[in-house]
């Protein structure tokens, strides 16, 4: 079974269920805390000011464990990231990981804390790096229990700074379909502020669409 095959077993209804039954789980029952070694490296990299020997010891144990999972390369559909619905985030570092709280079909709030790794500057979050969350858990959401849509347009207005290192809540909702489009909205949470809030449409793909 490709990674792709079991996450469509696993959530037939829905991505948002963290139960992966007692199927096989590819990648293994560790996948996880190997991803998550990987988001605290990407932040302590991104903090870290070392002296030269230790970035070129860095780098040597770097290009080892690239050498030694490079072999392991499989095409798309067999990649465990992205597939691992029952982990945080999808498996995947490429945006922070949301922690849903509470969901259903036409609505999900959870949590999410941006670390180092995404500073624009002064404590904020990059402006790029809110987008793809804002991205993520909307496109979740549009193809929760659905047929696969893509975002066709995805806007987002920047209310506050977004602070790094600091857990926000996010709440998204799916406002209405018309035909194959599908409009969402999301808010972010520091405490009582919005620090941004998108709207998105989603466009159910027709059968042999990429
Ligand atoms: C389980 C895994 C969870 C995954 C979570 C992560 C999800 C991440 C989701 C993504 O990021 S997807 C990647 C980013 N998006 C893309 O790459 C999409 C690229 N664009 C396309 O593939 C096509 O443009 C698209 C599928 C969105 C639409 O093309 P189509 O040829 O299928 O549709 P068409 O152009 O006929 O438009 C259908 C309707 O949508 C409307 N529409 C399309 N694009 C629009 C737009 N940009 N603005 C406003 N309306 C738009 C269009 O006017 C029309 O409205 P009407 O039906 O009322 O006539």
């Amino acid at each position: 079974m490709t990674a792709r095959e079991w996450a469509g077993r696993v959530h037939p209804a829905g991505p948002w269920e963290p139960d992966p039954g007692p199927m096989p789980v590819p990648g293994g029952a560790g996948f996880g805390d190997m991803i998550d070694a990987l988001r605290e490296l990407q932040d302590t990299i991104t903090g870290a000011a070392p002296p030269p020997h230790l970035v070129e010891q860095a780098t040597r144990a770097l290009r080892e464990v690239s050498a030694a999972l490079k072999p392991h390369t499989v095409p798309e559909r067999e990649q465990i990231t992205g597939h691992r619905m029952d982990l945080r985030g999808r498996g995947q570092t490429m945006a922070p990981a949301f922690v849903p709280d509470e969901w259903d079909d036409s609505r999900v709030s959870g949590r999410v804390t941006f670390g180092r790794h995404y500073l624009g500057g002064n404590g904020a979050v990059h402006g790029g790096a809110v987008p793809l969350l804002f991205d993520e858990v909307l496109g979740r959401l549009a193809n929760s229990g659905r047929r696969v849509s893509r975002t066709a347009y995805l806007h987002v207005n920047f209310r506050r700074i977004t602070p790094v290192g600091v857990e926000l809540r996010l709440d998204a909702k799916f406002e209405r379909e018309e035909g194959r489009k599908r409009f969402l909205t999301a808010a972010l949470y520091d405490g009582g502020h919005v620090t941004a809030d998108a709207e998105g449409l989603f466009v159910a793909l027709r059968p042999g669409q990429p």
